[in-house]
């Protein structure tokens, strides 16, 4: 009898893993019932047995405040936690420096925001709690022992000191080796979304199977990292097993060979040995387990963390800027400490309600002196004058809610043409489709048309149209954009090029800003479409209305402008109207009238 009492706990320590602790249960209690059915008078009255059933009643009351705690207490507290580090995260996100988002790959941000947070929202919650619970088990445990007999606690001790120093051993290595899983997770999110944005040229260069290689020998470092914490795991769980086998191999032998032990205090050894060893067993691997999610938390706060654009400075004017007079004083700006200025000195004043245009080589620093506008770089020294106030002083929000910006790469967002259009509900129906007839992504017809009936049409997607060709006529854009519900897909790209920039030329339109910059806004589109989009700019940006800053890489678009301004390494090479640049023999702008193939036109438009 005494043999098979042994073997079945050592049995249910070592094969059972993570059900032993219901198999305790079950052991302990029916040791006690075997006990309570022992035909033997002095055992069934034995008075002891009463306290034994007390001390379990007692781990069971203490059973359900550990649940309470666990679900109302420990969960809910996770889910704020977990509430307040999101917040932390995309507030530092949004906020980032430009630097940070150039440098920092995508892959590594969308990794926080899935990976990470999959674990801090349902790992570490779960894990606290469970950890608490067993805790307090252990306590309970240990408590009913020492009111049972001290020789109990004296090995529970051997087997807490033992486990512990398992533990230990088991997170220096594994510490480590989450982090590695977590930074191996990165290039796989990297390699995903970077062949998702090039799938066409990937398919175009028959180079799939590249990719498909280059992916799998990603998600293979990954399954290493992986592989290796699952083999640290077990390799804990083995050794606890192991010693809590022996533990309660011990245990039963005393309680076998120690003579003048009762029924009911073998009973209870017996099954104090089983259900302590599993207690203390899943707390420790629970503890465990919170530390290595920690690396979550820790890599979230790390990103919540980043240094972010300064956000504070006084409040413009709540009608600022009235004028759109634009000023730039030896203007410096770099896209990092270590990188060199890509704007050297640059000064220009453009008037109020003046149309000034923009050119120069690639890499001249056009689009940098935009981003300087926007305080997207800020000036290293210099400085930037909108009707007088400099623009470093006021609120980032103040500024870059007062300008407009068509950026050489269009942004759209997934969802309607109104959403994008208007994307705070602000204005009617009609001021949208007069936008969208402006930019000739409807025609006129359509327009009056639709301004008379309910615009009820049913939402058509300009590929079931037909029209997924960049807009070259009024006719045949005529039913893509008839419908303010008609679907835009993530970034527009159930659009061309060419229409995604007019639509964000029609939402500019629509917000009808005091100073707007269009950077190679119609680069996409066709001469004739251009020529017309040029028009629309004319009239709805013209004289006494808007300052209009374009740079341009068609020297038709801004050759009738009031003020040409031409760029060469940083800094100002000519500004002035385009007559007086045409004046000045060698000059950069005349020379490169005369170059670019349309010279007569071009003369034409400067000297009308
Ligand atoms: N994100 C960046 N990080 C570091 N340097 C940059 C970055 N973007 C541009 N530069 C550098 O800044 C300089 C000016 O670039 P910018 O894009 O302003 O030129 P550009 O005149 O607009 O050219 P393009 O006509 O080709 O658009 C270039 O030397 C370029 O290498």
């Amino acid at each position: 009898m005494s043999g098979l009492m042994i073997g079945r706990a050592w049995w249910v320590n070592v094969w059972t893993g993570s059900t032993a602790e219901t198999k305790s249960h079950h052991e302990q209690y029916s040791t006690l019932l075997q006990h309570t059915m022992q035909p033997t008078a002095s055992i069934r009255q034995d008075d002891e047995l009463a306290k034994y059933l007390g001390i379990y009643v007692a781990i069971s009351v203490l059973s359900c405040i550990h649940g309470t705690i666990r679900y109302y207490f420990v969960l809910s507290a996770a889910v704020r936690a977990s509430r307040n580090l999101f917040n932390g995260l995309i507030y530092s996100i949004l906020r980032a420096p430009l630097r940070w988002l150039d440098t920092v790959p995508l892959g590594r941000i969308l990794n926080r925001f899935t990976a990470d947070f999959h674990s801090i929202d349902s790992r570490i919650g779960y894990d606290i709690g469970f950890f608490v619970s067993k805790l307090l088990e252990v306590v309970a445990v240990m408590v009913a022992g020492v009111l049972v007999n001290w020789l109990v606690i004296l090995f529970a001790l051997i087997l807490l000191v033992v486990c512990l120093k398992l533990a230990l051993s088991y997170l220096a290595g594994a510490r480590q080796t989450k982090r590695l899983e977590s930074t191996a997770k990165s290039p796989v999110f990297e390699q995903f979304g970077s062949s998702l944005a090039g799938l066409i040229t990937i398919r175009a260069f028959s180079k799939p199977d590249t990719y498909i290689d280059i992916m799998y020998g990603k998600i293979n470092r990954h399954a290493q990292a992986w592989w290796t914490l699952w083999l640290f795991n077990r390799w804990l769980a083995f050794r606890m097993s192991v010693v809590g086998a022996i533990f309660s191999t011990v245990t039963a032998g005393l309680v076998v060979y120690v003579p003048n032990i009762t029924a009911s205090l073998a009973g209870f050894a017996l099954s104090f040995a089983l259900q302590y060893n599993t207690a203390i067993t899943f707390a420790l691997r629970q503890y465990a387990n919170i530390e290595l999610n920690m690396n979550a938390t820790e890599r979230v706060i790390e990103y919540s963390n980043i240094e972010i654009e300064n956000q504070g400075g006084a409040d413009a004017p709540a009608a600022w800027p009235t004028e759109g007079r634009l000023e730039v004083h030896d203007l410096v700006v770099g896209y990092a400490p270590e990188l060199p200025p890509v704007l050297n000195g640059l000064s220009f004043t453009a008037e109020s309600n003046q149309r000034v245009g923009v050119v120069g080589r690639t890499g001249a620093g056009k689009s940098s002196l935009t981003l300087a506008l926007f305080r997207f770089l800020e000036a290293r020294s210099g400085q930037i004058f909108i009707d007088g106030l400099d623009v470093s002083k006021i609120k980032l929000h103040d500024l870059r809610s007062r300008l407009a910006i068509i950026p050489q790469d269009p942004v759209l967002f997934s969802g309607t043409v109104r959403s994008n259009l208007d994307p705070f509900d602000e204005y009617s129906d009609t001021e949208l489709y007069d936008a969208l007839a402006r930019v000739h992504l409807i025609s006129e017809a359509d327009d009056d048309e639709l301004t008379l009936t309910s615009r009820t049409a049913t939402p058509r997607l300009p590929s079931e149209t037909g029209t997924s060709t960049p807009a070259t006529t009024k006719k045949s854009n005529s039913n893509a954009f008839t419908s303010l519900s008609a679907t835009i897909s993530e970034g527009g790209l159930n659009l061309s090029q060419g229409q995604r920039q007019l639509l964000c030329l029609a939402r500019a339109i629509v917000a009808r800003p005091k100073i707007m910059v269009l950077d190679e806004a119609t680069s996409a589109v066709d001469m004739e479409t251009d020529a017309l989009i040029q028009q629309s700019i004319r009239a709805e940006f013209g004289r006494n209305a808007t300052t209009l800053l374009v740079i341009a890489h068609r020297l038709s678009t801004i050759a009738d402008f009031d003020r040409i301004l031409v760029m060469d390494a940083g800094h100002a090479a000519e500004f002035g109207s385009p007559r007086e640049l045409m004046e000045i023999e060698g000059g950069v702008f005349k020379n490169l009238v005369e170059n670019s193939g349309e010279k007569d036109v071009l003369e034409k438009m400067i000297f009308a």
